[in-house]
């Protein structure tokens, strides 16, 4: 059944959600602040990828018309910007779905805690899992996975938004699918670091699994199932975003490694890397939990402490090895 859905956040990922959703037989608009974003959807061309038309896609820079189209509330800010948004924002009563991936910088949160703070009896699903932006737009095969507490919900949200080239798994540990896609974003930096300095296939199969054993350990502590981060949310993403080109977080990486500063990197990529906010968040949350994140605590020295990147690996690859808790 045809439904109305709003989409808030015009960039890449919000922009392909929209077109997926709109293919599927549903209304959609989205919100967005830029101007050229809102009148190129409006006109019917992705502004992401000219080549393909877009029909059935409305967009609106007017947060309440935006809010108070429809029943189905799709998050697609990055994490830094969201609870700017909704505090202007009046959300009462919704289905609202989280499709960012990130920790705020300073509480720590989770999206869907951002988004339970600032709304009022809605009923929050996080929509996580491998899934590059310009691939669901091209409609090619991906699967995801919808995580909730409401079973009957998500289940009516999956039949929702499922096609055959977009499969939706479903999930309770809304906990451990939120934290899988934040924390992937900053091993994938660190796997980009790796391969820009040349250091090869083995090194970052080491630290793509010793990543996935911090993400684990981190997720846990928080309240996360284990499982979960052998799912798609978390292993799924992790291969995903560390191992291909078309990665933000991966490509930040890699400029550093190349010799580029963060600040120069992020100007090159001119999108949003989450994985360069979520760095801040696991370092305090890591140093206020005493969780050991050797691998995040030591982007953490080179991108907000100046420390050279040398030095920094030294460090990470010289540490005593086999502490009890690295056993994972
Ligand atoms: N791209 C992808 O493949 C995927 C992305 N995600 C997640 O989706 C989220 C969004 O990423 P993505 O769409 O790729 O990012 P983009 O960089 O493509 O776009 C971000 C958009 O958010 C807008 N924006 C920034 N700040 C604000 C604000 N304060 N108010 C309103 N709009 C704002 C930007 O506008 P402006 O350009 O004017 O600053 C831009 O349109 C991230 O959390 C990401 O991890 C999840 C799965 C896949
Ligand atoms: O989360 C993503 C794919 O699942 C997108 O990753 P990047 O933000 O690194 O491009």
């Amino acid at each position: 059944m045809s439904q109305k859905f709003t989409i808030l956040g015009g960039g890449r990922w919000g922009t392909a959600l929209a077109s997926h959703l709109s293919r599927l037989g549903h209304e959609v608009l989205v919100y967005d602040k830029n101007p050229k974003v809102v009148e190129s959807l409006n006109a019917g061309v992705n502004p992401y990828l000219e080549s393909q038309s877009l029909e059935r896609i409305a967009s609106t820079q007017d947060l309440k018309e935006a809010i108070d189209f429809s029943q189905y509330l799709v998050v697609a800010l990055p994490v830094q910007a969201i609870r700017s948004v909704l505090e202007k924002a009046e959300v009462r009563g919704k289905v609202i779905i989280s499709a960012s991936k990130g920790l705020e910088i300073g509480t720590h949160k989770r999206v869907s805690q951002i988004i339970e703070e600032l709304s009022q009896d809605c009923q929050i699903f996080c929509l996580s899992g491998p899934s590059f932006a310009v691939e669901v737009m091209k409609g090619l095969p991906t699967a995801v996975v919808l995580a909730g507490q409401d079973m009957e919900q998500a289940q009516r949200l999956r039949e929702l938004i499922s096609s055959p080239y977009f499969r939706v798994y479903l999930c309770d540990d809304i906990v451990g699918v939120e934290l899988g896609g934040a924390l992937k974003n900053v091993i994938a930096i660190a796997c980009g670091i790796s391969d820009g300095l040349g250091y090869g296939h083995n090194a970052r199969a080491a630290l793509m699994t010793r990543g996935l054993a911090e993400m684990v350990r981190i997720g846990v502590q928080l309240g996360a199932k284990r499982d979960t981060f052998y799912g798609l949310s978390g292993m799924g993403d992790l291969f995903l975003t560390a191992s291909s080109d078309l990665s933000r977080n991966r490509t930040f990486g890699y400029l550093i490694g190349q010799g580029l500063s963060a600040e120069r990197a992020l100007e090159r990529i001119g999108q949003v890397v989450e994985g360069y906010h979520t760095v801040k968040a696991v370092k305090e949350l890591s140093d206020n939990l005493q969780i050991y994140a050797p691998i995040s605590q030591a982007l953490y020295s080179l991108l907000f402490e100046g420390k050279p990147l040398e030095e920094v690996l030294k460090d990470l690859l010289l540490r005593p090895s086999l502490s009890p808790y690295e056993s994972l």
